[in-house]
């Protein structure tokens, strides 16, 4: 009973993660853009296979933008002063979203093409 309860919490506590990530503005973005590609794939009734590389691909920016979020927060938290090395680590989790970010328009574009010239 009391493992129940404890992964309960931990359950509890992921969901107050993900509200706190949607606390952030650019993680807003990535939900109002979630929405639309998966409304645009419903309407186009894109195949099982087209669905799991779109899915994998908005899980990967949800990572990208989580994993920023996390070490923002850890950068602030640890050192809150100007330190050229927490610019860095902060630039390069920023980074790695815009390049995923990047990734999932060619990604939406390969996949919604064929379907938008039929
Ligand atoms: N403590 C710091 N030391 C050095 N540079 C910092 C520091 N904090 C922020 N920066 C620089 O400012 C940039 C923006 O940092 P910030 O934490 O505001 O991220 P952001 O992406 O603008 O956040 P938000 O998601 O709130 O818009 C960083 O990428 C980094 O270049």
């Amino acid at each position: 009973m009391e493992w129940l309860v404890s992964r309960l919490q931990s359950f509890a506590h992921a969901i107050t993660g993900v509200r706190t990530l949607l606390e952030e503005h650019h993680a807003r973005l990535h939900l109002l853009a979630t929405v639309l590609v998966s409304a645009l794939a419903f309407a186009l009734q894109i195949s099982a296979d087209d669905w799991k590389a779109l899915l994998l691909t908005v899980a990967l920016v949800w990572l990208a933008e989580g994993l920023n979020t996390a070490l923002e927060h850890l950068c602030d938290a640890l050192h809150p002063e100007h330190h050229p090395l927490i610019g860095k680590a902060k630039d390069v989790a920023a980074g790695s979203v815009l390049l995923m970010a990047a990734v999932a328009v060619i990604m939406a574009g390969l996949i919604f093409a064929p379907y938008l010239a039929a």
